[in-house]
């Protein structure tokens, strides 16, 4: 009989959420009611991103409207210019991105004559910006022009970050990955900007929340551990030995194993056959062989599928994007997810504030400090 671990709060239901399915047996994952399959093939991630917040697709003029809206947010306050300037260059990139967010709550903060939307909309535009001034600034000592006429995030992105326009084909795959990123949830750093959210704190915060934790290696930090991993290897034999050593030492191998999904992360499959469509355009299969490899030991030996983390491993490299830029990609898309539920929590908000299990010492004396030893 397999006995089922306790704590972690595993298949504790903490509220009720409208905004996507996770897991529900014959639904699938679905934002708003729309499966991710027809968001990845049909919508672009801003289509993607009004779903989740106004609630509706827009239509075509509303959409048109909402990408310019969206283009004129691009620029940076000078204050917050200079900050990005002061931080370390050695800081890790979310790191960056959860003091930018914070900083700019201070320059632009949230009040009641501002709309969440507002906030939503400067975040979802101005992240990269944000991001790829710091790059540039502490990489080659550049003040990058963060303003571009650029259609869409994903073309933005990767404008500011290799200083030319990418391709229709890396454009559209970072794209679908912005989509396959947006929301998920009661996921850990959701559900933290809820927690964030239900003390009537401000948008900024709980997106400061959020950003922090999903840092870690075992939420959205998962991306660039999965990265390091399989780049160590320069063929899947190699991968295979090393990944089979791991398991032995009872290694974790990132980017495998979902909390809510038992069989299958249905965005996984989506995103492994965008870093093939890749590979094939840069007529270079290491990477994706090498995932593979490890993909078939872990479900062989672990019965573990790959997450969304894993194979948007090998497809990021391939756009020719730095490693510790990773994680904060999906910062740049989950912001859609964490507002849409920041507005659901303070729909009908109560404190979050659960019980805990006290397993202390019982009532001590009080021992005077000259008594201890
Ligand atoms: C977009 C996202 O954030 S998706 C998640 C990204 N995170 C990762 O990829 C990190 C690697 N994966 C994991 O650590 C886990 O699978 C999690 C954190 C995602 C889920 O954690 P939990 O639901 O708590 O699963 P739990 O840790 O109890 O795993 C159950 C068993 O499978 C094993 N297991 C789970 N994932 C893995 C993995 N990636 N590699 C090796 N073993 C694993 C655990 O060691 C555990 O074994 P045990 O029962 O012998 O101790
Ligand atoms: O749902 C989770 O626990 C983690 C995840 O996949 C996500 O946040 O996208």
């Amino acid at each position: 009989m397999t006995v089922k671990k306790s704590g972690g709060l595993a298949d504790v239901v903490a509220g009720q959420t409208s905004i996507s399915t996770v897991g529900k047996a014959g639904m699938g994952l679905t934002y708003r009611g729309y499966s991710i399959e027809d968001l990845a093939a049909n919508a672009v991630f801003e289509e993607t991103a009004y779903l989740l917040n106004y609630g509706k697709l827009p239509t075509l003029p509303e959409l048109q409207a909402y990408k310019i809206k969206l283009r004129k947010l691009r620029k940076l306050p000078a204050g917050l210019l200079h900050i990005l300037e002061q931080l370390p260059a050695a800081a890790h990139p979310m790191d960056v991105l959860r003091t930018g967010v914070s900083a700019l709550g201070t320059f632009e903060p949230e009040s009641s004559a501002t709309d969440h939307h507002a906030v939503t909309d400067r975040l979802l535009a101005c992240s990269a910006s944000m991001l790829l001034y710091w790059h540039h600034y502490h990489s080659q000592g550049i003040r990058v022009d963060t303003e571009s006429d650029c259609d869409s995030i994903a073309e933005h992105f990767l404008q500011l970050l290799h200083g030319h326009s990418p391709s229709k084909l890396h454009e559209k795959a970072l794209d679908v990955s912005l989509t396959l990123y947006a929301e998920h949830e009661f996921n850990a750093s959701t559900f933290a900007a809820r927690v964030t959210a239900s003390t009537l704190s401000d948008a900024y915060s709980s997106v400061t929340t959020g950003i922090g934790t999903l840092r870690g290696n075992l939420h959205g930090g998962a991306n660039e551990a999965a990265m390091a991993l399989i780049e160590a290897f320069p063929n899947p034999a190699k991968a295979e030995a090393a990944v089979r050593h791991m398991l032995q030492e009872k290694k974790l191998i990132m980017g495998f194993g979902h909390r809510v999904y038992a069989v299958r992360d249905p965005r996984s499959d989506i995103i492994k056959r965008w870093s093939k469509k890749l590979s094939d355009d840069a007529q270079d299969w290491v990477l994706y062989d090498v995932s593979e490899r490890i993909e078939q030991i872990m479900r062989k030996e672990k019965q573990l599928f790959p997450n969304l983390d894993f194979y948007s491993a090998s497809a990021y490299r391939l756009l020719g994007i730095p490693t510790s830029l990773f994680t904060p990609i999906f910062v740049i898309s989950r912001i859609s997810g964490w507002m849409a539920h920041l507005v659901e929590q303070r729909s009908h908000n109560r404190l979050i504030r659960p019980n805990a299990d006290y397993i202390g010492p019982e009532t001590a004396s009080w021992l005077p400090i000259d008594h201890r030893s």
